[in-house]
């Protein structure tokens, strides 16, 4: 199957009552490793890619890889989607290179860093819907800044992300403003605030009600039913790779991510696509530690990638059965990007907003 529409993905997993996790992927090791995943149990796939890898492997880099997924896996449905878009102008270039999704992260001004304001972000993220819903291609939004309910820190680990204090208003979506937001932008699927923040660093303890809100999800959801929800900062950060880490040499501080049933609770409530980087990054760094620490003396990078790409692969393949993706793959049709623009232009794909 060629590239597929997000939408075409998110919709089903809507009918269907399921999540699927957005990888992201930054080279060739990451892309196999979720597409075998996805291939063993027979998952449909979303792969991402951030400004940060389109930088480290080259805007081409990522392209070629992620089609070079879907040859090899000619069967499997595969999204090729832009993470955190920072303007219209960088939502078009990945428009341009052939992405079939492209997320508007307006929820930030340009640089990334800066808390943006609700009309700047319903601008920003109306042009980038004009511009891809016209050739068929998927639109998310963000509304509110994702940043740790526990400090008020908005955490920019890894780059992505506001900078300094948030008040928690900033980072808990709001339904009725969700429900503007879906009115004015028309959007296909929406990143909300609840709690979460990207990297390591999420939570001190495992997670309680008032720091990571899912019942937002659910206030949300009842406002805005048709609109696919998403779960930024989802990884879960499980101990056992914390421990391999700390074990062979690593310095990580101990840390508590979003706990899979809380994932789990949230599908119930309209989350259909739910982001994952660190914990791919975490199960790489734990083999690879592993690896060369028993293996001093190994210098072929073929053996010490072999189990790094292994230990992403039962990581995606543990999310993939956990969000209900499990034979979900075979049954998406692999509608034409010219027949959803066909849709969107007729109305067809409208959001409805209670
Ligand atoms: O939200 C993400 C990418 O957009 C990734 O989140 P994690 O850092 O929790 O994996
Ligand atoms: O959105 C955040 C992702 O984890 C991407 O991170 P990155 O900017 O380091 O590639
Ligand atoms: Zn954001
Ligand atoms: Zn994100």
């Amino acid at each position: 199957m060629a590239l597929v529409s997000m939408r075409e993905l998110l919709d089903h997993a809507a009918e269907n009552g399921y999540g699927i996790p957005a990888f992201n992927v930054n080279n060739l090791e990451q892309v196999q490793a979720v597409m075998s995943a996805a291939d063993e149990v027979g998952a449909p796939v979303i792969l991402q890619a951030s400004a940060g890898a389109r930088k480290y492997a080259g805007e081409h880099f990522i392209k070629y890889l992620i089609q070079a997924a879907a040859e090899a896996y000619p069967h499997i449905p595969l999204v090729m989607h832009q993470d955190h878009g920072t303007s219209p102008a960088i939502c078009q270039g990945a428009l341009d290179l052939g992405f079939g999704s492209v997320m508007m992260d307006g929820s930030l001004r340009e640089d990334g860093k800066t808390p943006a304001d609700f009309d700047y972000n319903v601008d920003v993220t109306k042009q980038v819907v004009a511009m891809a819903h016209k050739i068929g291609a998927t639109v998310e939004g963000e509304l509110g800044c994702l940043g740790s309910l526990e400090t008020g820190e908005a955490g920019e680990e890894d780059g992505v992300g506001a900078v300094g204090k948030l008040d928690h208003s900033q980072m808990l979506t709001d339904p009725e403003e969700a429900a503007q937001f879906v009115a004015a932008t028309q959007l296909d699927a929406l990143a909300i605030a609840i709690g979460t923040s990207h990297g390591a660093y999420k939570f001190t303890r495992p997670p309680t009600g008032d720091v990571l809100a899912i019942s937002r999800v659910k206030e949300i959801n009842a406002r805005i039913p048709n609109t696919h929800l998403v779960m930024h900062g989802s990884s879960s950060v499980p101990q056992d790779l914390l421990d391999i880490i700390n074990q062979y040499g690593g310095a990580m501080k101990q840390t508590y991510g979003v706990p899979v049933k809380e994932i789990q609770e949230a599908i119930k409530y309209g989350v259909r696509k739910i982001n994952i980087d660190t914990d791919i990054r975490m199960a790489m760094t734990g083999a690879l530690r592993k690896f060369m620490a028993e293996n001093p003396s190994k210098f072929d990078m073929r053996e010490w990638m072999k189990p790094a790409r292994e230990a992403a692969k039962a990581v995606c393949k543990q999310r993939y059965l956990e969000f209900g993706c499990e034979g979900q793959g075979a049954k998406i049709k692999g509608i034409p990007m010219s027949v959803m623009a066909e849709k969107y232009a007729k109305g067809e794909l409208a959001q409805q907003v209670r």
